[in-house]
């Protein structure tokens, strides 16, 4: 994997201000909430956030990304601050890249490129290792003026000096050979699994999708009294984790895999397509929000968005709003039942998914979500088997 070179993993962390474009039709708040996301994934990198700066603009300026007085204003920022990077919300073209670099003298970032550097750190895996270095390649490889540099160093020290037009060319040969590589390589483990997958065909299948940090691995430990990895932090899972789980004697196997993000890379969809394999073959999804989020609605949004990408969208879901216990009203006993009673009619008429409130980490409901759970889950399961005759009540088992 490309050892991550753009954040340095010194004791003292690194500095960084944060540039957005504000576009018409967005809201103040949404702004904010945009570049809240931005600092958190700056965070699971281990970068402190010092300032933002964003502009309303239509579309970003094709030079500079922001306008030349906003850019004066954050160079300033930067030296005056001694900041060691800028990371911008969206990602820059290669000139956008050079212009800015040239005008902050620091490190610049995209948000692609903060992304790749998180998955970077977290895959376990030699498949997610190798679907991360892919996705590393193909968005280094448009962008090779840039990277040059970093990548002559991995080669062995050519240099510092700036990229010649034949090292350049020498360097898109290198890319293109290790992408090539790395996608047959892939290709050879997806083989391997498919093989194993036909093994699971008659067992019900369920995915947990949802956006990043929503709790979708503390779930996980719920049901399958397992211990996966969770924190709070951006990406904790990259890998997919199976478990066996057995629900009123029925079996089926429980998923935990990555989640989602709004602008998730393309690449990184693309390289982590077997992994997302798992939600694209499960019988039933289990879509967990985290209720307590701002923008939990819009984030469901997205996570259905990418579902229709990867042509899951239509499977049988459960929705599980996660993490009621801090909406507001929950702690006193009084407002309690009628929030969720409120939110539970809200839901009921906005979808025609069974769902359920809960909250993961504080044991809250999990038997009502156990038994939403199974239902769907004996229904596929009499579609395997047809003779089988359900049991009158539920009772979780290992
Ligand atoms: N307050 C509260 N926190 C929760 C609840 N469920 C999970 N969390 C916390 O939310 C954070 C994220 O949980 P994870 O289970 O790692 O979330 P995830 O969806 O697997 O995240 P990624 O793997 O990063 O996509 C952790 O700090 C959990 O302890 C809950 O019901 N209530
Ligand atoms: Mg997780």
């Amino acid at each position: 994997m490309i050892e991550k070179k753009f954040i340095s993993s010194t004791d003292e962390p690194e500095t960084a201000v944060l540039v957005a474009i504000v576009r018409q039709g967005q809201s103040d708040e949404q702004a904010q909430e945009y570049l809240d996301e931005l600092a958190f994934l700056a965070s699971t990198s281990g970068v402190i956030t010092k300032e933002s700066f964003t502009q309303r603009l239509q579309k970003p300026d094709h030079r500079t990304f922001v306008g030349k007085g906003k850019l004066e204003e954050i160079v300033a920022y930067v030296k005056a601050y001694e900041i060691d990077m800028v990371i911008f919300d969206d990602d820059l073209t290669p000139a956008q890249v050079r212009n800015v670099e040239a005008a902050l003298q620091c490190k610049v970032l995209d948000r692609s490129l903060l992304i790749l550097n998180i998955f970077a750190q977290r895959a376990q895996t030699a498949q997610s290792k190798l679907q991360v270095e892919l996705a590393q390649y193909q968005y280094m490889y448009p962008r090779l003026t840039r990277m040059w540099t970093h990548l002559s160093k991995q080669r062995g020290g050519v240099g510092m000096r700036g990229p010649g037009e034949k090292e350049l060319e020498t360097d898109r040969r290198i890319v293109q050979d290790r992408i090539a590589w790395l996608k047959e390589k892939l290709d050879k483990i997806d083989r391997q699994r498919t093989t194993q997958r036909k093994h699971r065909d008659l067992t019900v299948r369920v995915a947990l999708v949802g956006y990043t940090n929503v709790g979708k691995s503390t779930l996980m430990n719920l049901l399958s009294k397992s211990d996966v990895f969770a924190e709070n932090k951006l990406f904790a899972t990259v890998d997919s984790t199976v478990r066996k789980i057995v629900l009123n004697q029925v079996p089926f196997l429980l998923t935990d895999t990555v989640g989602f993000i709004r602008k998730l890379p393309t690449h990184l969809i693309e390289s982590f397509k077997s992994t997302l394999d798992e939600v694209r073959e499960a019988d039933i999804l289990v879509h967990v929000v985290d209720v307590s989020h701002s923008a939990y609605e819009e984030h469901m949004e997205v996570v259905q968005s990418i579902l229709a990408d990867l042509g899951a969208a239509d499977k049988p879901t459960l929705l599980v709003f996660n993490k009621v216990d801090q909406l507001p009203g929950f702690a006193q006993e009084e407002t309690r039942t009628l929030l969720l009673e409120q939110l539970n009619n809200s839901y009921a008429t906005k979808t025609e998914h069974p769902a359920v409130f809960i909250s993961a980490a504080h044991n809250l409901y999990a038997d009502e979500l156990r038994e939403k759970l199974f239902a769907l889950v004996a229904e596929k399961f009499r579609t395997i088997f047809p003779n089988y005759v359900p049991a009158t009540h539920l009772y979780p088992e290992q």
